[in-house]
């Protein structure tokens, strides 16, 4: 086996050599996720771990002519130690989706252990890796990670992201149908966290800021509530998993960019940023240079609307009692 040194030199085409591992690689989200972290040219070894098909799925997407390697594992045989060591980049979207009628906090019982375990596991055996957190409730569930993190003194704040990308695609695509405009072109700032009135989509700072008010307030209405026409359409058969498969992608994309040091790499991402932290809110998306250490630079959320300023700050009402439940839950549950 090579050893990452090994690995490096004998690579000829990617520009860098990384190891990624998805942690819930056999779910929705997390089989297509899969591919499109195949189909990436920073990857080289590519690790799956779920609690069962992800020998299965990495059998799969090992077909595909791209220059990595991939494994399956499952819990058996120290399968989550086997997947994370190593690892440069761990996502997680393990863990269960909505249900029509459910909010995304109606998820925390059965995820918030979940994703507590496997961060404990990434503290263990791949401490210095950057953790991209896709499981909802994302509000606490990175919250959790930090402090779980923290109580083995493995927490690197500049290294671990709430993944908010998906309201950053749905604002690209809304804003384009309402202004009928190239979505491709349509960049959003998305700030706060994810979950409905956590979502504060920064409408003022593009060139849509004229749009009456009546549209405006179904625009920001309907990025803050895109997730539930998914949920609503499936119908009780989950939630957003392709969208989210590609926001997952392009974020986790972003995140490998940064680390390989390529310049001018900025994503909007939910992390601890010391700016909110300050005002009792540790936890809040904005746009971040992403660097060879994970976050490089916090960037300031810019000039804000005055109806814009009154949605960040009922986010930060919300997102204060979302991160303190997930505090307290590591307290509570942790040995
Ligand atoms: N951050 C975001 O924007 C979004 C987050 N999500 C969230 O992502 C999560 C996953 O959604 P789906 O993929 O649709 O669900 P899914 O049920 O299709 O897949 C989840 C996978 O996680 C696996 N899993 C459960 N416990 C595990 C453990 N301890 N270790 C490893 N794997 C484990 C399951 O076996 C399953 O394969 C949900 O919590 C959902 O709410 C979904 C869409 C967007
Ligand atoms: O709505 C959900 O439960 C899944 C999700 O986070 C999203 O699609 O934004």
């Amino acid at each position: 086996m090579f050893n990452r040194v090994a690995r490096r030199a004998f690579s000829s085409t990617a520009a860098s050599n990384y190891k990624v591992a998805v942690l819930g690689a056999a779910g929705g989200i997390g089989q297509p996720l899969s591919l499109l972290m195949k189909l990436n040219n920073k990857v080289t070894d590519l690790a799956l771990y779920d609690l069962r098909g992800a020998p299965g799925v990495a059998a799969d997407v090992s077909h595909v002519p791209t220059n990595s390697t991939v494994k399956g594992y499952g819990p058996e045989e120290e399968g989550l130690k086997q997947a994370l060591s190593g690892a440069d980049v761990v996502i997680i979207p393990a863990g269960v989706p909505r249900k029509p009628g459910m909010s995304r906090d109606d998820l925390f019982n059965t995820n918030a252990s979940i994703v507590r375990d496997l961060a404990s596991a990434a503290g263990d055996y791949c401490p210095k890796a950057a953790l991209c957190i896709i499981s909802n409730p994302v509000n606490s569930t990175v919250p959790i990670v930090a402090e779980t993190l923290a109580k083995k003194g493995a927490y690197d704040p500049k290294k671990l992201f709430g993944v908010t990308t998906l309201d950053i695609l749905r604002a690209s695509r809304f804003i384009s149908e309402v202004a009928n405009t190239n979505p491709t072109q349509e960049k959003v700032s998305v700030v706060g966290g994810h979950s409905g009135v956590t979502i504060v989509p920064l409408i003022s700072q593009t060139t849509h800021k004229g749009l009456p008010k009546d549209k405006l307030d179904a625009l920001i209405n309907r990025i803050q509530f895109g997730g539930d026409e998914v949920v609503k359409a499936k119908n009780g058969a989950g939630s957003a998993t392709l969208s989210m498969a590609q926001a997952g992608a392009r974020f986790a994309g972003s995140v490998l960019n940064g680390l390989a040091g390529e310049a001018d790499v900025v994503e909007n991402s939910y992390v601890e940023n010391p700016v909110f932290a300050k005002e009792g809110v540790k936890f809040f998306s904005t746009p971040i240079t992403l660097g060879p250490e994970g976050v490089k630079e916090y960037h300031a959320i810019g000039e804000t609307s005055d109806l814009e300023d009154q949605l960040i700050a009922t986010a930060k009402e919300t997102l204060k009692k979302n991160i303190e439940k997930g505090v307290n839950f590591v307290e509570q549950t942790s040995k």
